[in-house]
């Protein structure tokens, strides 16, 4: 008899599919403890190339200050987007795939890779503070892919043995609340180098209460 309890997700789609206000995504794979799931048909083409138009001179400009504080861990260049149409419309889905409200999100952070850069394996959680507690945790993350990469800028999960290839319009979907700490850990995770061509995605960092 098997009497493990699976752990609760907020990611507790039955179906095949999760239907949007906007927009249909597909459930394309899925595992459990952690849940990492990759969705198809999260942002149409139009709205990445959008997406990547209005981050291409912030994300320049955020090149400029990482540059002072130089770290390996992540050799990409990233910013915040700014309030736009297509922005909101896109935050407003992406809650609707967490299940989460929108105020609970950080914002679309917007990545780009140019050849040879990567996301060194890290946590998207944060570390308690000195007297145990974490006072707005975040939960969970999705990864939109806004291009399609030539080579190489795969998702990795090194502990699960899973990479995910970049696909225009794809995302991944994962969570880390888990009341086991090592189902939290099993969530590292980094993006590979990119070997050809370059890569941009969108992550939104979900909080546990309202961040914005
Ligand atoms: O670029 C990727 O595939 C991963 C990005 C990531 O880990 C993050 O934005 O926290
Ligand atoms: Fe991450």
């Amino acid at each position: 008899m098997n009497t493990e309890v699976k752990e609760a997700s907020i990611f507790d789609y039955k179906g095949n599919k999760i239907v949007t206000e906007d927009r249909d995504i597909s459930i394309i794979a899925r595992m459990e403890e952690p849940v990492i799931a990759v969705l198809g048909n999260v942002v149409s083409e139009e709205e990445c190339d959008e997406l990547i138009r209005i981050s291409q001179d912030k994300v320049n400009r955020s090149k400029i200050g990482s540059q002072k504080t130089v770290s390996d861990i992540r050799t990409s260049s990233g910013a915040f987007l700014d309030s736009a149409d297509v922005t909101a419309r896109i935050e407003k889905r992406i809650a609707q795939i967490m299940n989460v409200p929108v105020e609970n999100g950080e914002g679309l952070h917007i990545l780009n890779y140019k050849q040879g850069q990567e996301y060194k394996a890290h946590y998207d959680y944060f570390k308690p503070k000195l007297d145990g507690t974490t006072p707005n945790p975040r939960i969970s993350t999705l990864v939109v892919y806004l291009n399609d990469v030539e080579e190489g800028g795969l998702t990795y999960f090194p502990h699960m043995n899973l990479s995910i290839t970049p696909q225009k319009g794809m995302a991944v979907y994962f969570e880390y609340f888990y009341s086991d700490p090592a189902i939290n850990e099993r969530t590292l995770h980094g993006g590979s180098p990119v070997t050809a061509g370059e890569k941009w995605a969108a992550t939104m960092w979900v909080r546990r209460k309202q961040y914005r």
